[in-house]
């Protein structure tokens, strides 16, 4: 029997927030969101890093926002049902931090 499985998270405090990019050296805050960017060694690079971080987004259910310009990415990452940032999008952060880290 499938159904849909809903996620509840709550939105973090700006201390929270603050606390948590502190061990996310390569994110900033903008404003209800989390953003990185990142230049790869090539276009195919950055591609293939994308694809990987699209993988794990479909199995965690929560999907950053990817701006592609050349072999320069931005993911930006916020819980848009929740209007802001939860533990969800700093999850994925190190997730993403984690697969860049691999090339
Ligand atoms: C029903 C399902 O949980 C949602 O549509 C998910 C999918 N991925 C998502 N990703 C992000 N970043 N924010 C969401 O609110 C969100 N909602």
């Amino acid at each position: 029997m499938h159904g849909t499985i809903i996620v509840m998270a709550e939105l973090l405090s700006d201390a929270e927030v603050e606390a948590a990019l502190g061990s996310l050296p390569d994110w900033q805050r903008a404003g209800a969101s989390i953003t990185r960017t990142l230049k790869c060694p090539t276009f195919p690079a950055a591609i293939a890093l994308v694809d990987r971080v699209a993988a794990a987004a479909e199995s965690r259910n929560h999907h950053p926002d990817i701006d592609i310009r050349w072999r320069t990415l931005t993911f930006t990452c916020a819980t848009h049902s929740m209007g802001g940032i939860t533990d969800l999008d700093v999850g994925l952060a190190r997730e993403i931090d984690r697969l860049a880290a691999e090339d």
